[in-house]
């Protein structure tokens, strides 16, 4: 595990400066709407290229399943958005773009990866949060989860991004983006009792903002709410940042499946920190059912200790 666990990372972290330079600069033509109307950009495509090229030059026989593909940008309309992936890929060639995209295009089975080239890309785009989301799965379960957290500060320090990752049964580590020494994480030890800090998506679209309100109501003035686009969620509450991260189906939206690359990383990083990550009737995520969780609907992430009085209030009936 610590041969993947090392090729993760570097691969990681590239992509996370690759992003960091693209957001710094970024501009409007940086981005396309893909066929179910959400953006991606120069930098998600730029990150998926780096990490499956990385990935398949050290473990040529894993299929990686990535978000992202290739499709749009073989298209001549969008020649300038992969001419600016080239911008930032300076020793590629077109092909070597396209292609490497494409290593992302595995099908799920015994042993493969899941990416995230970049999660919360309209967070990206409002230049708030996002995350790098990589993970390793075997037999239908996380056994490996690196999130990159570009704008997430490490230790307080607004100018250094954090790195996060677990392997399973060792638990979950944090250091800084460019390189530091891992420490251990743990989740938070608050109660019901306690103040409780939630979490939940910036989008309104990706969740049920007033479900979700109306949960944290049942906890008076000791419930607190922050929002954060994508996994960056998830390293909050695994570091004790936060105790509980909503994520109600959508009510606009009743057909919609979370995608498996949205949560293998975060989960296992919870987890392995301490947490529990049910659907919202409690049950494990099974991401045994290809590229989407379809044996689930939505998420409930908490420290554990809250989590069975979560469950209860989400379905009295
Ligand atoms: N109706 C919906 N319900 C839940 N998640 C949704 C959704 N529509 C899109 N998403 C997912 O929400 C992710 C972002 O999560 P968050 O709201 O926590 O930032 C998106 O990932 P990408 O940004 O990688 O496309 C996308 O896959
Ligand atoms: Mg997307
Ligand atoms: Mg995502
Ligand atoms: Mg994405």
């Amino acid at each position: 595990m610590k041969t993947y666990l090392t090729i993760a990372l570097q691969a990681v972290e590239q992509a996370a400066k690759i992003c960091q330079q693209v957001q710094a600069q970024l501009v409007e033509e940086d981005s396309l709407t893909k066929k179910d109307r959400s953006p991606v950009t120069v930098a998600d495509f730029a990150s998926q290229a780096i990490i499956c090229k990385r990935l398949k030059e050290a473990f040529p026989e894993i299929d990686i399943v990535g978000e992202e593909d290739a499709q749009s940008l073989r298209q001549d309309e969008n020649r300038e958005v992969l001419n600016k992936i080239g911008q930032f890929l300076p020793d590629w060639s077109v092909d070597q773009i396209l292609d490497s995209i494409d290593l992302g295009n595995g099908e799920p089975g015994a042993l493969f990866w899941t990416l995230d080239p970049i999660d919360g890309t309209k967070g990206f785009l409002r230049k708030d949060q996002y995350a790098i989301a990589l993970a390793l799965l075997k037999d239908g379960q996380p056994v490996l989860g690196v999130l990159g957290c570009p704008n997430l500060p490490f230790n307080g320090q607004a100018d250094r991004g954090t790195l996060m990752y677990a392997i399973k049964g060792e638990g979950a580590f944090t250091l800084p983006l460019g390189g530091g020494e891992a420490k251990q994480v743990h989740v938070s030890d608050n109660d019901p009792e306690d103040v409780v800090r939630f979490l939940e998506s910036v989008e309104a679209g990706h969740a049920n903002h007033s479900l979700q309100g109306r949960l944290m109501a049942h906890f008076g003035d000791r419930a607190k709410a922050v929002r954060f686009d994508s996994q960056v969620k998830y390293a909050v509450l695994a570091r004790a940042d936060a105790d509980v991260y909503l994520r109600l189906p959508n009510s606009e939206k009743p057909d919609y499946r979370e995608k498996i690359w949205d949560h293998a990383a975060g989960a296992l990083i919870v987890q392995e920190a301490g947490g529990t990550v049910t659907d919202m009737f409690g049950k494990p995520l099974e991401f045994n059912h290809g590229k989407k969780l379809m044996a689930n609907r939505g998420l409930v992430v908490t420290n554990g200790k809250l989590h069975q009085k979560i469950i209860e209030l989400l379905n009295r009936g």
